[in-house]
């Protein structure tokens, strides 16, 4: 396939509700949404997981336009090329910038599987029909206000729900939650925000059940993990220290996780993303598949790639409402009993609104031979 055209919106959403993690709290998402054009006229879309702001990971909106543009597209644009897995070969000159290589690919992947009448999902060799989601609930005012939303979130029959944690915001917090919910899949998500040093409070985490702890120390650390996970009994789940193949391997044969949460932009795009499925398959290390508070287009690529094997716990997919008044694409993600149908449609299965879109859409940027 000849990529013939390529076009990126730079988007500003408002979300439902501010979203705060021990970083602070946004409720304005801004983004960039990918267009590639073959040249028989299909069309592929892939979004940019990166934040305005450099809190999440190095990349920002700015430097995925400034990547995407100057250096990404010159490699694609009008280049013959036979599969999606070439793409992570093609980048490979280009250090790190995951989240802005895996915006040009995925929209390469959602092209590949609509030349070829696939799903984004059998394109990738997944075969699940539906998928099972958890929820990720943002740092709240108090352990009330989060009480009454996990509430609400288990009634709507959510697999799995995820809170976020931080010193001082912790123990009391899980233990009231668990008095409250004593059987539901709770996990915590610190975001790096605990120290060796805090050893003490985080065993204190170990008696209430909890399905994992994601991320408690630095964001680039699989040392101090490894020495973490022998004093703790739940097991550590890595997000941010993992950016590839390469770093699970190195995590899991340290035994600085038992889990890892995949994110497509985090490690560089969807072909990275199965290795890292695979591997961990391999060594009986699950995986599932996290989010970044993405719109619609990124929310179906999360979608199909939770349709493999190795996803065996609830992800972070909830559905399109969770977030979005107006989601960009038709149907939007629904979630129905903590479930999500699969698409059957070529591709990722979702249409791109476009009259939502170019509501939302500040810039546009156009790129053809
Ligand atoms: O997309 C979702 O609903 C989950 C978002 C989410 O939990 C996160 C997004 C980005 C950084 C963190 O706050 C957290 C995570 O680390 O998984
Ligand atoms: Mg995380």
């Amino acid at each position: 396939m000849l990529i013939k055209e390529i076009n990126i919106r730079k988007m500003k959403m408002t979300m439902k509700a501010p979203f705060t993690t021990s970083f602070g709290t946004f409720q304005d998402k801004e983004f960039l949404l990918l267009e590639v054009t073959d040249e028989l006229g299909n069309t592929g879309w892939g979004e940019s997981t990166a934040f305005h702001s450099p809190w999440y990971n190095e990349e920002t909106l700015e430097t995925n336009l400034h990547m995407i543009r100057d250096f990404l597209i010159p490699l694609v644009l009008d280049k013959e090329i036979a599969h999606p897995d070439e793409i992570n070969e093609l980048f490979a000159p280009i250090r790190k910038n995951n989240m802005a290589k895996a915006t040009v690919e995925g929209a390469i992947w959602d092209l590949y599987a609509k030349r070829n009448q696939l799903t984004l999902a059998q394109a990738l060799g997944g075969t699940a029909e539906k998928i099972e989601v958890g929820i990720s609930i943002g740092i709240q005012q108090n352990v009330e206000d989060l009480i009454e939303l996990v509430r609400g979130y288990v009634a709507e029959g959510y697999k799995r729900i995820k809170v976020k944690i931080k010193p001082g915001f912790d123990v009391d917090v899980i233990k009231a939650l668990r008095d409250a919910f004593p059987h539901v899949p709770l996990m915590a998500d610190a975001n790096s925000a605990y120290t060796l040093d805090d050893i003490d409070v985080l065993k204190q985490l170990d008696e209430f059940n909890l399905t994992m702890i994601e991320q408690p120390l630095a964001s680039d650390d699989i040392i101090d993990h490894a020495k973490l996970q022998k004093e703790l009994k739940t097991p550590i789940c890595l997000d941010e220290s993992i950016h590839s193949l390469e770093d699970a391997r190195k995590a899991i044969e340290l035994g600085s996780t038992k889990i890892i949460n995949i994110k497509i932009g985090r490690v560089g795009g969807l072909t990275e993303s199965k290795k890292i499925h695979d591997y961990c398959m391999e060594n009986d290390i699950p995986v599932w598949c996290g989010g970044m508070l993405e719109s619609g287009i990124g929310r179906a690529h999360n979608v199909a790639l939770t349709t493999l094997p190795n996803f065996i716990l609830p992800g972070d997919t909830a559905g399109s409402s969770r977030y979005w008044e107006e989601d960009v694409i038709t149907p939007e993600v629904v979630a129905v009993d903590g479930y999500i149908t699969v698409p059957t449609s070529y591709g990722i299965g979702y249409e791109p609104n476009i009259e939502v879109m170019d509501r939302f859409t500040v810039e546009t940027f156009n790129f053809k031979e």
